[in-house]
């Protein structure tokens, strides 16, 4: 992998091939932004300003610095927190120092004591939280609305039971009264309900809305409780957290029917935002009680979110700028919010599920581009479909001016089709007995090991620029359609075209080189329709795109909800949300991609989150580097089985013992009367399986095996019969033996990615490629070429229609911070015989009076690392047959390689090896610091970077006498 780290795109403004059209709509959406965006040059502040502003960075700075420090400037917001921190310690000093002092308890009494109550008394604790968590989260809009809303219910009801049980002071007895018990907000919010439902009934009722809105703080469902504990234990102590348990209820397939245990919660009724989705961490698909399995379908689809009428986003902006009072807005790219305004600036939408007006493009034909508010009536009844993460952006809607507008249907999406890949329902067991394992001695690293992204943005003016672009082009050619909404990935955006009654879709997509022309991009990808929907999808590159840190994929809720241990995370597909993958549902993939593609980003994305969520107890994996640089990083993690193969051939050989060791499995399965490993696991789990009497065998779950080969061709090139029979009987039998592949090549040609192998590999990753001839190859279909490299990928996962997702990536620091951890945990327990040839022809090893003759072929050979016959017939001055046997000889010894036909064979060994290779021959001792060159482990290419890693470090082999594939698993 190349260690350039992708420029992160957090700053990068718009232009390129956007900016410069339409300069009509450049005007209005310039103004938009101002209507939104108010912001002074310090030149323009008076000095009082200025001199505020520099304390409040400084303070912000200061805090920071304790905490996360990588908040862009221009997203700081400092002067809120300032403010409340100012109060906070203004309040703790008058009540918390001078309690009972007339003068702090009368400046007490007018101020927030005369608001709150007693209640006072906790606020500087509030304030200063609330300050601490603005300084470090300023651009979190919709979650600074929550918590706002959350602690002003907290705030209330706290006040309020302090009025009922303070003695009930009114008004007219004074502040000071009123500042003992629950202030004039106490007094506000209590007495009347004390005198509606009794002070008791209001007791209870303001104690259960206390409670409602800690849940509203936390952002914690109720019935998420155990699992927010437990995320918060993850979060002391370094393990992930068991997420289901065998009373959760099971997330149901729209589609299938099927339990998805790794779904996630329902939304809870506060946060719901107009489309019905989670705001902020995904929340997508509804649970439904096992109990109440049988309306799963109709109850996912009515849970499909529907779209309804909203009030103005523009409100709630200002409702914040009200709030800091400080001439501060918080921009709308910004937002984690589904539209990347500050729609949820209030709160209450969330909370309340109030309807919010859309983002609406008063008539999409026309230049203009003003937002305006859309009284809820006149919001088509459109059915949003789901999107695969809450995290996502869900389609921007423009209007619709057709009279048909088309009406997407709670259809699945493309995205749903990963559902066969995402889900883990067959892990649950494994997912709870990986909890119960926390005893042991592995810790899983800590997911702030891996760094976070800048907030992904829903909409940027490069989005306005090219959808003034697309209406101009279908306008001019007089085809009468137009963008009716767009949904942006961090690569892509995918504009939504709709077609008028009467027009076919054809005209639209015969205007490609148009519109390829119009907004300046040779990468224009175009769906028709897309899936699920009425609408026709242009794909057309961000010129600002974004980076996908793999950090945020393993944090989203879809991936912690995932309790498989081989799920990894992908990326994010073209609406922003969150693509994870259960490898072991794939259950082989291929991975191809030219050069610079971000195949190797891939891999390394992969073996990253394997490590991050699974123990070697778990997952297992064989890495084949013939590269020998891509995946160098992993030298020595305890995941490995063996040493990570550089050499083609002894990859070669290890596939051989793959299949060895998946017969072994299958034996046993047989044996046993299982028909997966995973319901094998899970009975050796629950004591359930019992070895036959006598046997002293101690039964064990096989970990998964995941075996990687980065570059197939290389491989492909020094053994195609062998390797492709590998793969072949691999891929066929090993789903149910829990190994699985993962294949990747730059070379996409039929030659490597034969036949055979596609016919067994089903799911495909493809990058980009320079040709349709390769798309063909990977994916059965062309597409891959119009790709935009760096990560952009198609993902066809189990033979489903390919989904776009823009790779996650992970940096080099963060490998090395994450392998740093592991090797710490534990150390490899290598098998010496997985390298090892599987059958080795038969020849004769008996070298007699050949010693003399043996010796000095040895010698020349590895002295000039030239296996020639024939240069040993010369230099021996030996005939053919004699210089034929001392060759098999030097085989049978691994000193060469197998005949190549009239090729020179390779020689295995290096010069400095040479005084043992000739102390073995001769058949004494090797001479110190000298090993077994034929051990597979100990052998090492010149300047073998991998084998380098492993210097000075111990390895824990396996025991030698134990050379089936059972004590692979660690079994006794
Ligand atoms: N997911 C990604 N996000 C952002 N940038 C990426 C991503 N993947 C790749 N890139 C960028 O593309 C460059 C090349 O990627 P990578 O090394 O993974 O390509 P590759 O297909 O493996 O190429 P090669 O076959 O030559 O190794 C990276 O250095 C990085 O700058």
């Amino acid at each position: 992998m190349s260690s350039t780290a992708p420029k992160r795109a957090r700053n990068q403004s718009t232009g390129g091939s956007a900016s410069g059209r339409g300069s009509g709509a450049r005007k209005k959406t310039d103004a938009r932004a101002n209507d939104t965006k108010v912001q002074f040059t310090d030149d323009e502040l008076g000095l009082g300003a200025r001199a505020w502003n520099g304390f409040a960075h400084a303070i912000g700075g200061m805090v920071r610095s304790l905490g996360r420090d990588d908040i862009a400037k221009e997203d700081r917001r400092d002067n809120l927190p300032t403010v409340l921190l100012l109060l906070s310690i203004i309040g703790a000093v008058v009540v918390w120092f001078f309690p009972g002092q007339p003068v702090a308890m009368a400046f007490n009494a007018y101020t927030f004591g005369g608001l709150f109550g007693v209640v006072a008394y906790a606020l500087p604790v509030v304030f200063a939280s609330l300050a601490i968590w603005l300084f470090l989260h300023p651009a979190s809009v919709n979650d600074n609305g929550r918590i706002l809303t959350g602690l002003a219910l907290a705030l209330f009801s706290a006040s309020a039971i302090c009025h009922l049980h303070g003695g009930e002071p009114q008004p007219a007895q004074g502040m000071p009264l009123l500042a003992n018990a629950g202030g004039v907000f106490g007094w506000i919010v209590g007495a009347p309900l004390g005198f509606l439902i009794t002070r008791i009934g209001a007791t209870i009722l303001l104690a259960l809305i206390f409670l409602l809105s800690l849940f509203i703080i936390t952002k914690t469902p109720p019935r998420q409780l155990p699992q927010r504990i437990r995320a918060g234990w993850q979060w002391m102590f370094g393990a992930y957290p068991a997420t289901s348990t065998g009373n959760d209820p099971v997330r149901v397939d729209a589609n299938t029917g099927e339990a998805l245990d790794s779904g996630d919660d329902s939304v809870p009724w506060w946060r719901r935002n107009d489309s019905g989705r989670e705001v902020d961490p995904a929340y997508d698909t509804p649970l439904v009680d096992p109990a109440n399995r049988e309306g799963a379908d109709e109850q996912q689809l009515d849970a499909r979110p529907k779209r309804r009428g909203r009030k103005p986003r523009s409100e709630s902006t200002t409702t914040l700028l009200d709030m800091t009072g400080l001439g501060e807005v918080q921009p709308p790219s910004d937002s984690n919010s589904p539209h990347g305004l500050s729609d949820d600036a209030d709160g209450l939408d969330d909370l309340f599920g109030e309807p919010e007006a859309p983002i609406d493009y008063e008539g999409a034909n026309a230049r203009s581009v003003t937002r305006r508010a859309t009284p809820a009536s006149e919001q088509p009844t459109t059915v949003i479909p789901s999107l695969p993460d809450a995290g996502a952006n869900p389609t921007l809607k423009l209007p619709t001016t057709s009279a048909a507008a088309p009406s997407t249907t709670g259809e699945p999406t493309e995205a749903d089709a990963l559902a066969a890949v995402e889900d883990d329902d067959d892990a649950t067991a494994s997912w709870d007995s990986r909890a119960e394992d926390q005893t042991d001695e592995y810790r899983l690293p800590v997911t702030t090991l891996l760094e976070r992204g800048a907030p992904s943005k829903a909409r940027t003016e490069a989005n306005d620029t090219v959808i003034e672009a697309l209406n101009q082009t279908f306008e001019s050619f007089n085809v009468d359609a137009k963008v009716t909404g767009f949904s942006r990935g961090p690569t892509v955006t995918r504009y939504e075209v709709e077609v008028a009654p009467g027009t076919k879709v054809e005209k639209v997509t015969q205007l490609s080189k148009n519109i390829a022309y119009a907004v300046r991009s040779n990468q224009v990808r175009i769906l028709s329709p897309i899936p699920g929907k009425s609408a026709i999808g242009v794909e057309i590159p961000n010129p600002d795109r974004e980076v996908v840190a793999l950090g945020d994929v393993l944090a989203s809720q879809k991936a912690l909800k995932a309790g498989h241990p081989m799920t990894i995370g992908v990326g994010k597909d073209v609406e922003g949300g969150f693509v994870v993958a259960n490898l072991a549902k794939m259950p082989h993939l291929l991975v191809a991609g030219s050069t610079g593609s971000g195949k190797s980003s891939f891999v390394n994305s992969m073996i990253v989150s394997l490590l991050m969520r699974s123990k070697p107890s778990e997952v297992r994996m064989v890495l084949v580097d013939p590269k020998r640089v891509e995946l160098t990083p992993y030298a020595g993690v305890p995941h490995l089985i063996t040493p990570i193969i550089t050499n083609p051939k002894k990859a070669a050989e290890a596939l051989q013992w793959v299949v060895k060791e998946m017969e072994m499995r299958y034996d046993d399965l047989e044996n046993f009367g299982f028909r997966h490993v995973d319901d094998f696991n899970a009975a050796i789990r629950a004591g359930e399986v019992e070895v036959p009497e006598g046997s002293k065998r101690k039964l064990k779950p096989y970990p998964y095996l995941l075996v990687v080969v980065d570059e197939l061709a290389e491989l492909m090139m020094v053994a195609p019969r062998d390797v492709e029979d590998s793969i072949v009987r691999i891929t066929q039998l090993a789903r149910a033996a829990g190994i699985h592949l993962v294949l990747a090549t730059q070379r996409p040609s039929v030659d490597v990615v034969t036949g055979l192998i596609k016919a067994n590999v089903p799911s495909r990753l493809a990058f980009a490629v320079t040709s349709s001839t390769d798309s063909r190859v990977i994916l059965d279909q062309v597409g891959a070429e119009t790709l935009i490299g760096q990560g952009d990928a198609l993902f066809s996962p189990a033979g489903q229609k390919p989904i776009r997702v823009q790779g996650a990536w992970v940096g080099d620091d963060e490998i090395h911070s994450v392998v740093k951890h592991v090797k710490q945990q534990a150390r490899p327990e290598y098998r010496t015989d997985v390298a090892a040839p599987a059958e080795k022809r038969e020849i004769d090893s008996d070298i007699g009076d050949d010693l003399e003759h043996l010796l000095a072929a040895a010698e020349l050979i590895v002295n000039s690392q030239f296996g020639s016959t024939s240069m040993l017939q010369r230099k021996l001055r030996v005939g053919f047959a004699k210089a034929g046997r001392l060759m098999d000889l030097l085989e049978s010894r691994e000193i060469v390689g197998p005949s190549e036909g009239s090729k020179a064979r390779d020689v295995l060994v290096t010069p400095e090896e040479l005084p043992q290779v000739l102390a073995m021959l001769r058949g004494e001792d090797p001479p110190a610091g000298g090993g077994d060159y034929s051990d597979a482990d100990d052998y090492r290419e010149p300047d073998d970077l991998v084998a380098a890693q492993y210097d000075g470090l111990e390895e824990v082999e396996a025991d030698d006498d134990d050379n089936d594939a059972w004590s692979l698993t660690g079994r006794d």
